[in-house]
């Protein structure tokens, strides 16, 4: 392990680790991971994003350092979880210049929005924006395609004196759904349902969406041509492809026939193919006509990330300075099955907790573990020198941050989520550890406040998860076997260990928390 280290001793430490001694703080580590949380999720806020990335000059914005005049020119389009609140803010900032929009938002957003006091998020009564609810449980309907067509037309009507403002965040391409003729809904619905429930990722289901839609991989854009578009995306996908948040609708992208149907035919699927798909697969060329002045990377479109995983994950380690923890962002990257991410988790407090030099066992299986879960060689080599560092030099307690979307492979019938069964796992690995009372706490949830179909956002543990559990005649693997986090986390100490923020109004993915308390120093 030593040489792993000294591989990287001469580089600089990363942003968020200082040299400076946290400040103490008398709260418990159990609130100080929450206020942590908290932090994340504020730093993604929808309407808090939109303000920071639109400056307005007079009659003129500033995005991404790009200066666009306003003109009483302005339209806007936008689809996915966190639209409303970005919406609210974007016609606060250009005024009157918004000349129409429409946005296609989740199914009951207003009224929850309404119940929660978030009214700030809400349009103003005489917006020009209009808002269609639909896509109930987070699947296509009739009401997200009205406005998937009602978003079509407004882009088809613009010219090149007009700018269109397009809004996206998690969940827009279940909000914006436009098969092309002659496949229906239904039969597009039935075709991601089916390779969703088969277990395929994100990039996959989306490619084949993009390949199936009028107004996905690019589609959008070239509607709204010759007009100029700026996209301003929240990022719920692992690295902020954005080809693939919401399936990309302002990135122009080749369809490739041959790799659709792999993956179709990875997950069985070919042979229920309804005739319409296997049509629009099967024809050559692009899916539209190309306009005269439309290259590969169009001159007319922006597309900017505005909020993302590492941002909150940012936040959250300002956040956890001020709390009197030295913080570190492992990576914003991690996937992989909550088992091994787990294990990921309970090697690096086991690594952290060692009061002499870890052995090296440790270093060379969380480098084995790396690719499984996401994370690079390099960021778990740049964590364990922090944290060896913070063991040899006394700094104090850490806080180690990380962020992504591990997945549970769904073998019961109980009520949890991914982030829920996680914490458990994590508890169960930390209580492995024999540490002494107080020692590392684990926090994930994740930011859209909602873990499965569950109320809660996920769950905060620590080693005496287990005698904890045992001694309110709770057995954890049973619970766990049957997928049943929820329950057995509601049953326990009266759900004092459940992450409850309610409605968040964004969503980045989920975030990971390993608070490590100082370790006395041991060395000679
Ligand atoms: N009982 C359960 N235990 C553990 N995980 C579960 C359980 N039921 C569902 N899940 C997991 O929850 C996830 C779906 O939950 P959720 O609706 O929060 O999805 P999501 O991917 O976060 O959606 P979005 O991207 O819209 O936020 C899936 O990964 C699924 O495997
Ligand atoms: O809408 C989607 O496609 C997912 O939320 C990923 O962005």
């Amino acid at each position: 392990m030593a040489r792993v280290l000294s591989l990287f001793r001469p580089l600089p430490l990363l942003a968020l680790v200082g040299r400076r001694k946290p400040a103490l703080c008398k709260m418990s580590m159990d609130s100080r991971a929450r206020e942590v949380f908290a932090a994340a999720v504020e730093a993604v806020q929808p309407d808090t994003v939109v303000r920071q990335s639109i400056e307005r000059k007079e009659d003129s914005v500033i995005i991404d350092g790009h200066k666009f005049t306003l003109k009483h020119n302005l339209h806007l389009v936008g689809f996915g979880k966190a639209v409303l609140g970005m919406a609210a803010e974007a016609e606060r900032i250009v005024g009157d210049h918004l000349v129409k929009g429409v946005i296609s938002v989740p199914h009951g957003i207003q009224q929850t929005l309404q119940q929660h006091r978030k009214g700030h998020l809400l349009l103003k009564e005489n917006s020009r924006i209009k808002v269609m609810e639909g896509a109930k449980h987070n699947l296509p309907d009739a009401d997200a395609q009205n406005a998937a067509e009602g978003i079509r037309q407004l882009a088809s009507e613009l010219t090149e004196k007009d700018l269109l403002l397009v809004l996206i965040s998690g969940g827009g391409s279940a909000l914006l759904p436009a098969p092309i003729p002659p496949i229906s809904l239904q039969e597009k619905l039935d075709v991601t349902r089916k390779l969703a429930a088969a277990g395929a990722t994100i990039q996959e289901l989306n490619t084949v969406r993009r390949a199936l839609s009028v107004l996905k991989g690019g589609g959008l854009a070239h509607h709204a041509h010759p007009a100029q578009v700026v996209a301003l995306i929240l990022s719920d996908v692992i690295g902020d492809p954005l080809d693939l948040i919401a399936s990309g609708p302002t990135v122009k992208s080749k369809v490739w026939p041959e790799e659709v149907l792999s993956i179709l035919e990875h997950y069985k699927l070919l042979d229920s193919l309804p005739a319409s798909v296997k049509d629009v697969l099967g024809r050559p060329g692009p899916r539209w006509k190309e306009n005269k002045d439309e290259s590969d990377s169009p001159a007319h479109v922006l597309n900017a990330v505005i909020g993302s995983n590492s941002v909150a994950l940012k936040c959250a380690g300002r956040r956890a300075r001020e709390l009197g923890f030295r913080p570190v962002v492992l990576s914003p990257g991690v996937c992989g099955d909550v088992k091994s991410v787990s294990r990921l988790y309970g090697l690096l407090a086991r690594f952290a907790s060692s009061r002499e030099e870890p052995p090296p066992e440790i270093a060379a299986e969380l480098l084995r573990l790396g690719p499984e879960v996401g994370v690079e060689t390099w960021d778990l080599c740049r964590t364990m020198q922090v944290l060896d560092e913070m063991r040899t030099e006394g700094w104090g307690a850490t806080c180690l941050l990380a962020g992504g979307e591990p997945t549970v492979e769904l073998t019961g019938k109980g009520r949890g989520g991914r982030n829920q069964e996680l914490a458990l796992r994590v508890g169960l690995e930390l209580g492995s550890l024999n540490l002494p009372p107080n020692g590392p706490v684990f926090l994930s949830g994740g930011t859209d406040g909602q873990d499965g179909p569950t109320e809660a956002a996920g769950a905060i543990t620590d080693g005496g998860l287990c005698d904890e559990a045992r001694s309110q005649g709770l057995d954890i693997d049973n619970f766990l076997i049957n997928n049943d986090s929820y329950t057995f986390l509601s049953r326990l100490s009266a759900g004092k260990r459940l992450l409850v923020p309610g409605l968040t109004c964004t969503n980045v993915m989920d975030v990971h928390m390993l608070l490590i308390p100082a370790v006395p120093i041991n060395i000679k």
